[in-house]
Parts: C-alpha cells; structure tokens; sequence
C-alpha cells in the first residue's frame, strides 16, 4: 500500500445484509436532501415558515450528527465482491449533489447513463452549467476505461460545447476509443432529445501504484 488513494480502498467485512441494510437507511437520506436543495432555491414561503423550517432542519442536524464519520468516503468493498464509492459527486448513493442514479455497462464496451439535471445545476440562464456536464462526462469517461478494464486517473480531459445543455432529461455515454500502453483513449458525448450538446475526449493513465495492485481494483460490474 503506497498511495494514499488505496488507504482508502478498504474491505469493510460488511455482509450483503448489511449493505442492503445501510442502502435502505441511508439512501432515502440522500434522496430528502436532495430534494431539500431544490426547495432552498424555489420556496417562496414566508420569513416566518423559512424560520419554523430551519428549526426542524436543526432538529434533523442535530440527530444526523450524533455518530458520524468526518472523513472521505473512499471505496468500500465487503468479500462477495460489491463494491461501494457512496460518496463519489456523480454518482455516490449517499451523496445529494451526485446527479446520477445508476451507470449502465454493455457488453460491447459502451458505458452509459440517463440521468436529469434540476434548476440547481444551472450555468446560463435555464441551462447545465459547462463544468457540471464535464463532472459528468470525467465520470462517464472513466467509467468506460475502467469497464474496458483499463482503469486510470484523468490525464487530460478535453470537452467540446457545440451547443446549449438544457436543464432537464438527458443522456450520456462512452467508450474506449483506443489503448496506447498505460494511456486509454476514451471517447463520449452528452445529449438532449434533439442530439448532442457537448463531447469529449479523455486520456485516462494508469499511474504504476495502480498497474501493481491491479487485482484489487474496483473494475468489477459489481459496483453499486
Ligand atoms: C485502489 C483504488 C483504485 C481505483 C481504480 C479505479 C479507478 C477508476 C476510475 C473510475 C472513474 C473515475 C472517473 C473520475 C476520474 C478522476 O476524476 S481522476 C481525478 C483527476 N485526475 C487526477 O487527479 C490525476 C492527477 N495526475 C496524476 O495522478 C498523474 O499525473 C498521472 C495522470 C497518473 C500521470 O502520472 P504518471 O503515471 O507519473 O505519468 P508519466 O509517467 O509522467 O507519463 C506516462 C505517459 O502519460 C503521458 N501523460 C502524463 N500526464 C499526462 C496528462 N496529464 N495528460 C496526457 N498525457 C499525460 C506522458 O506523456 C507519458 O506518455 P508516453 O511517454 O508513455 O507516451
């Protein structure tokens, strides 16, 4: 164990009960807040109901933070093989900005996603903000090199904006275009109902602390 990346990769002995367990507790947990970040931003209830909110949101605090971890997530994995990165900011079931539910992996290599973006990733006025479809695209990019089974950390991410990215119901995906050594090639693009918003090429790089503990990497479907 050389990196500080695989200090935090870590068998937690948890039992597929268990998991399943803090799935149903903690997940609907995530699903409330995210609602509540929508409703910070669209309310329009009086300064009065805005202060009765706020003490049940201190109730709720002070509740949440009797046994808590202060820490990353990092990656946790239990011995039948699910591994679990719940804090990751795309896709991470216990954290509310995450905007993705689930990321799909096709036997033919291609990595996909649909997903909707609310008002609270917003850029230009009723739009995705440009840095939030690159957040979503590093992720999709990644992902598909890790499928492929060619995982490595971004080198160099280049994102095309060939037009608006509307708020609302959208799609991305990739695959690996090619493989040069420890450099995998990956393309991908985000789009709306009416075609492509924005594309984007990555060069994904196994650095060697990852190339020498390969087979302890999280590259299995398993991922949840
Ligand atoms: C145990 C847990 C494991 C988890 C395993 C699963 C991971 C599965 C991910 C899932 C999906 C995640 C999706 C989010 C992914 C992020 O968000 S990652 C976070 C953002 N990225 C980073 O923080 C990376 C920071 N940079 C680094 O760590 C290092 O610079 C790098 C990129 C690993 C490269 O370091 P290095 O291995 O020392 O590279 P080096 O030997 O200098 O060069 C090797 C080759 O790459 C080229 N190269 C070097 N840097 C670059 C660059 N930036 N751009 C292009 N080419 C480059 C060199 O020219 C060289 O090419 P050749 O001469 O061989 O042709």
């Amino acid at each position: 164990m050389t990196d500080s990346i695989l200090d935090l990769h870590i068998n937690d002995g948890l039992t597929d009960e268990e998991i399943d367990h803090e799935k149903n507790t903690y997940g609907p947990l995530a699903e409330d807040v995210r609602e509540l970040i929508l409703l910070a931003l669209q309310t329009r209830v009086d300064a009065d109901d805005v202060a009765r909110a706020r003490e049940h949101l201190a109730a709720a605090r002070e509740i949440l933070e009797r046994d808590r971890e202060t820490g990353p997530y990092g990656t946790r994995y239990n011995d039948s093989g699910r591994y679990r990165t719940w804090g990751n900011a795309v896709m991470g079931l216990r954290n509310a900005i995450a905007p993705i539910g689930e990321i799909h992996e096709e036997p033919d290599g291609r990595v996909w996603a649909d997903f909707r973006l609310n008002p609270a990733y917003e850029g230009p006025a009723g739009h995705t903000h440009g840095g939030v479809t690159a957040l979503v695209l590093d992720q999709i990019l990644g992902d598909a090199a890790r499928a492929g089974g060619h995982p490595g950390m971004t080198g160099t991410l280049t994102v095309r904006y060939r037009r608006r990215t509307p708020l609302g119901a959208l799609h991305a995906e990739a695959r690996i275009d090619r493989v040069e050594g420890r450099k995998t090639f990956v393309k991908g693009h985000i789009a709306d109902a009416e075609g492509v918003c924005v594309e984007a090429e990555g060069i994904f790089i196994a650095p060697q602390w990852m190339i020498e503990h390969r087979e302890n990497l999280d590259t299995s479907p398993r991922r949840e």
